[in-house]
């Protein structure tokens, strides 16, 4: 049963820094399902495209795994007989993923890791996953984290990365949060909560314009970058390792 999200319900004298706690481990999948828009879109693809380009004995990362949504995804849909590595650096994410991965008889090679992408060495893969994890690394650690990812990826090889964006201009941005807002509303939220979590989430979740994006996987070597989901301020893309 899905534990609802009330995080933020109530008014919060002090409100710090939102991290991947225990309290947000226990109610994340209704929170990410109710926060963004075509999330179970973006995961079912994730799960098409992972199966779609891996390449046979070699690794796929899901990096940022939270509660292992997109993995068991990926899980799934693959008929190639891949190594699926989920790493997280949130004990109760990795080990509420370690439970729901453990619930579905999947039949894929799949470890959870307890680990710091930042840090930890990628071995060679094919697919390399990244979804609305990218946006929670420090900015200055960000271009490093690509080239990383980069240089893991064999030839053939993809990223998809999905992250919320701000627009270049103040206005076109100011529609595009409305819209998320109105979109959160509709899901049962209140304007205290998505208020106090907005407040949460400023100092630790530094939003990249379009262009950065593109300009920073262009400058780490991708080509033939693809948004394949937008909406609002929330996007999908793919990109290559020729
Ligand atoms: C928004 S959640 C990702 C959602 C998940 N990928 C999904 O599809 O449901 C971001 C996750 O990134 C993890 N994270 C943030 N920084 C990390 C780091 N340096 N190393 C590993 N995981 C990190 C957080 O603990 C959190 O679980
Ligand atoms: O809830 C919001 O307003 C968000 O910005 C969405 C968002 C995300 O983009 O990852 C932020 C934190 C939670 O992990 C779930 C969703």
């Amino acid at each position: 049963m899905r534990k609802n999200d009330n995080l933020f319900s109530q008014p919060i004298t002090d409100i710090t820094d939102f991290s991947f706690d225990q309290n947000v481990a226990q109610v994340f999948p209704d929170m990410i399902n109710r926060s963004i828009p075509g999330y179970p879109l973006i995961i079912d693809n994730i799960g098409y495209l992972s199966e779609q380009y891996a390449q046979e004995q070699t690794v796929i990362y899901d990096l940022g795994c939270a509660t292992g949504i997109a993995t068991l995804s990926i899980a799934k849909q693959l008929t190639k007989s891949c190594p699926i590595i989920a790493i997280d650096n949130s004990l109760s994410m990795v080990e509420k993923a370690t439970q729901y991965l453990g619930q579905y008889n999947h039949g894929a090679d799949v470890s959870i890791r307890l680990d710091d992408i930042t840090l930890t060495d990628l071995q060679p893969a094919s697919v390399i996953i990244m979804n609305f994890t990218l946006q929670f690394l420090a900015p200055e650690q960000r271009a490093q984290m690509l080239a990383k990812i980069y240089d893991a990826l064999l030839p053939g090889g993809i990223l998809i990365l999905s992250e919320k964006f701000k627009a270049e201009e103040e206005l076109p941005n100011k529609v595009l949060i409305d819209l998320h807002h109105q979109f959160k509303k509709n899901n049962g939220y209140s304007d205290l909560e998505i208020s106090q979590k907005r407040t949460a989430l400023e100092n630790v979740m530094k939003t990249d314009t379009m262009s950065t994006h593109f300009q920073r996987l262009t400058a780490s070597g991708f080509t033939n970058i693809t948004t394949w989901f937008s909406c609002f301020n929330f996007m999908s893309l793919i990109a290559h390792k020729e």
